[in-house]
């Protein structure tokens, strides 16, 4: 029996993971894939923004996946999803911007499912924020250590030395798996497909860590210094419509701390009354419009996550920049601006 191979996408908060998975999707031409979503926040906006387009989805929220599955890791989710019935070729894991790589892997690599197989790890990096980011957080390179392929991605956002820059300090961390540069994560499936027996750049050189010292390492036990220790997320839902200029000025100078802000929101503007998909990464801000689903609610969904954020102050001024009047088209603006 033919096993199912289970590539895991990582990578940093922001780095692009959820609009790879979905121009895979849209690319797939014929091929069955299997998605599991791995949010943060307790509202999964990432399994939202792939719904409607895959073969088989499992939504795992509120939390990273590293840490927060039971004993069995992932073994009931791989069972929803390898049903014979479902047919699916591929399954692709997209964790959270901030799970522990090396405890998804043992989760996959050490599945009694006889269906499935690990098929690697690909790990998206940030152009734009990544030097800071590692130095922020230096465990990020035992994290591309572990990468079969490296995508670095968002170098529209970067000019080509930096681009070098990244390259070299994501060589200093994994010696061998290829880097691809890329914009808007547009990877070809077909690298996905054979991850882990892809040619490495350095060919004489072992891999950095075989799976079985990976499996048997008990470095990755040590949970405290899991990214997400540090970080919180903070919620937030309103039915009622939003204040574009209030969201925007929140959008562009969220409180302290704050590192990533996700969702969507509602604005009850003639002529402006599409779903709006918002994302800040850093201080990028980014916005695109979809159609509501034909049953969907209207409303606003946010998730909003950083270190050392005050919960509060967070959904005081989220509260704050509710709609208490009819809003004007002119303060669409500074919302539409953002649209890429
Ligand atoms: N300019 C630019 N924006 C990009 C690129 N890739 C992704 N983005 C934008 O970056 C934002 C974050 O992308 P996501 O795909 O949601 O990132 P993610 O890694 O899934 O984020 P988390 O799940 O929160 O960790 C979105 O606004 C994307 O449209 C790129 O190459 N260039």
């Amino acid at each position: 029996m033919k096993r199912i191979p289970v590539v895991i996408v990582a990578g940093f908060l922001g780095a692009g993971k959820t609009t790879m998975l979905n121009h895979l999707l849209r690319t797939r031409s014929g091929l069955r894939i299997g998605v599991v979503v791995n949010d943060f926040g307790a509202v999964n906006i990432d399994a939202m923004l792939v719904a409607g387009q895959v073969d088989g989805a499992v939504s795992l929220g509120n939390g990273c996946m590293c840490c927060t599955v039971d004993d069995d890791g992932l073994d009931a989710t791989f069972a929803s999803l390898v049903k014979p019935r479902a047919g699916l070729d591929l399954i692709v894991v997209e964790a959270s911007g901030l799970a522990e790589p090396r405890n998804l892997i043992r989760m996959v690599a050490g599945s009694d499912n006889p269906r499935i197989e690990y098929g690697g790890l690909l790990y998206l990096v940030d152009a734009r924020n990544y030097a800071e980011t590692r130095q922020q957080h230096p465990r990020i390179d035992q994290h591309l250590g572990l990468a079969d392929l490296v995508v670095l991605n968002k170098t529209d956002l970067t000019d080509s030395g930096e681009v070098d820059r990244a390259r070299a300090l994501i060589r200093s961390a994994n010696a061998g798996a290829p880097i691809i540069t890329t914009r808007d994560a547009v990877v070809d499936l077909a690298l996905l497909a054979d991850l882990d027996t892809a040619p490495r750049d350095d060919d004489a050189a072992p891999r950095q860590l075989g799976l079985d010292e990976l499996l048997a390492d008990d470095e990755g036990d040590d949970h405290c210094g899991h990214l997400h220790h540090d970080y919180q997320s903070v919620s937030f839902t309103a039915a009622a419509p939003m204040n574009p200029r209030a969201l925007a000025a929140f959008l562009e100078q969220p409180p302290p701390g704050v590192f990533r802000i996700k969702g969507f929101a509602y604005f009850e503007v003639p002529r402006y009354r599409r779903k709006y998909v918002v994302h800040t990464v850093g201080n990028y801000v980014s916005v695109h419009t979809q159609p509501w689903a034909p049953d969907e609610s209207r409303g606003t969904q946010l998730v909003v996550i950083g270190a050392g954020i005050d919960e509060a102050e967070v959904r005081a001024a989220l509260e704050k920049a509710r709609a208490d009047d009819v809003m004007d088209t002119q303060s669409m603006l500074s919302i539409t601006r953002y649209e890429r």
